[in-house]
């Protein structure tokens, strides 16, 4: 009998050459790979005002001049948001998802209404709580898509792509998404005998500390909270070229409904080179602090980190997680504000040494990946959002099975802004780009003409 397996085997095998493209065709037909260009930089593809990603400026011979990086939401400073809210010693994640859904900072009534609307938002009716906790699975990502798939059945007008519907939409998943991932999370303890706690949010608290009292009951702190409020603030938006963002705006572009749209964009964000990298980095950590005897020792760690590099060690991808990034150069603003956040942490919970492990981590597989690209380097590295979340939300005891879920209850809001304005753009046309052909034209043959391949 023929089984699936050989079947499978056959045509593995025979996608090794029919997948297989010569790279010199992409400088024949000028097809830039990965939507970027020769110096790496993206093929701009659209406008937008919701959010701005700065890595690097022009020389005036058009090579590119390295700078510290910058992200903007709505024109202001992302580092800017965050210290007006820390020298009022308050919260910002609320006044950041008005800044960026609404493109204007809120003024205090504004803010009140919007936050206290947010919350009341956050619970869900007892319907779709069961439906969360019936969902089976591992992974909150998968089940924060589906969740999301199937909130479309629970919507009155899902399809509805008028401003007043798409700001509703909106509203409700920005506010919601916490409880489902928290409730996801309490489902999968429950599942390995842990008792299972769903508890109702909790009117006129913040995002961030309804979060954490759905996730842990009262065992949490002030302190918590606010670290918890930055890391949301600084990863609410990346503008739209980012690979979620971009998913949702090619998905929204085509007229589909709000859910099938972010559910897309969970799916991009899950992905180690996006937003799962966050999960990476952790995984990656633990295994070189187990190959690595001397957390302080430079040539035991260069000498693993040449082993990453070479795909002789960690997961042999050849990548190290946390590093790098598509536009920026000198510095990942978002970065920067997370490594201060680990540092103050790490001081407060006695965790030094592995803060300054991975400090000196972040120095050396930014020296051995310019050692290993040498001359082939197009642009400077540095450490993206992703190298030091895991290890902030560690410190506030969190669980790693909702590190990239986390990126996704931030994400969107920028999701949702960048939604709406594909949507609403006077000029707006379906985002579909052309793949040349390189394949042979060949003669279709009749069934009994073909040999065996
Ligand atoms: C929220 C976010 O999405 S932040 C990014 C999270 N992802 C990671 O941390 C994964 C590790 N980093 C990477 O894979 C990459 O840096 C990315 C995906 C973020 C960006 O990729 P690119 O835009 O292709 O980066 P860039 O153009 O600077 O890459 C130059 C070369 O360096 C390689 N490179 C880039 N980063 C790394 C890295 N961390 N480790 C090893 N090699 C790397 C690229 O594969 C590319 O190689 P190639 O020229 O042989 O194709
Ligand atoms: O901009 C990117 O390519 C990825 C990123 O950092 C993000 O989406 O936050």
């Amino acid at each position: 009998m023929i089984q699936m397996d050989d079947i499978i085997k056959k045509i593995s095998e025979t996608i090794k050459t029919t997948t297989q493209i010569d790279p010199e065709l992409f400088n024949v037909y000028n097809v830039k790979r990965g939507l970027r260009n020769e110096d790496h930089t993206g093929v701009v593809v659209g406008l937008t005002k919701v959010g701005d990603v700065v890595g690097y400026e022009r020389n005036e011979d058009g090579s590119l001049k390295a700078i510290p990086g910058k992200l903007m939401y709505r024109g202001i400073s992302l580092e800017e948001i965050v210290r007006g809210a820390q020298h009022e010693n308050r919260l910002g994640f609320e006044e950041t998802i008005y800044l960026i859904l609404a493109g204007y900072l809120p003024d205090k009534q504004e803010l009140d209404n919007f936050s206290t609307m947010l919350s009341r938002t956050m619970d869900l009716n007892q319907k779709i709580t069961m439906h969360i906790l019936d969902l089976e699975g591992q992974d909150i990502m998968n089940i924060l898509a589906r969740c999301v798939l199937e909130l479309y059945t629970f919507d009155e007008a899902p399809d509805d792509t008028s401003e007043e519907n798409l700001v509703r939409q909106s509203l409700n998943l920005v506010a919601t998404f916490p409880t489902i991932i928290a409730y996801a999370y309490n489902a999968l303890r429950h599942n390995v005998g842990k008792s299972l706690h769903i508890r109702h949010p909790q009117e006129g608290l913040s995002l961030a500390e309804n979060f954490l009292y759905m996730m842990k009951g009262h065992n949490y702190t002030p302190l918590d909270v606010k670290i918890l409020d930055l890391a949301l603030m600084v990863h609410a938006d990346h503008g739209g070229g980012n690979n979620s963002t971009f998913t949702v705006r090619v998905t929204s572009s085509a007229g589909t409904d709000t859910y099938s749209s972010i559910a897309a964009g969970i799916g991009s964000l899950k992905g180690p080179l996006h937003g799962g990298a966050n999960l990476r980095v952790v995984d990656m950590l633990k295994h070189i602090k187990k190959n690595v005897k001397d957390w302080t020792d430079v040539d035991e760690i260069d000498t693993y980190l040449k082993k990453i590099l070479n795909k002789e060690a960690y997961n042999k991808t050849g990548l190290i997680y946390g590093i790098g990034h598509a536009i920026y150069t000198i510095s990942d603003p978002r970065a920067v504000l997370l490594k201060e956040m680990a540092r103050d942490l790490a001081i407060e919970k006695g965790r030094e040494k592995e803060f300054n492990f991975m400090s000196l981590l972040e120095e050396r597989a930014i020296k051995n990946f310019m050692e290993f690209k040498g001359t082939n380097v197009k642009k400077q590295v540095c450490a993206n959002v992703d190298f030091y979340s895991g290890f902030v939300y560690d410190m506030i005891g969190l669980p790693q099975e909702i590190y990239t879920p986390l990126f996704a209850m931030a994400r969107i809001v920028g999701w949702c802004a960048h939604r709406i304005e594909e949507l609403n753009f006077k000029e707006r046309r379906i985002i579909r780009p052309a793949y040349k052909n390189a394949s042979d034209v060949k003669k279709y043959k009749e069934i009994d003409k073909r040999n065996k391949q």
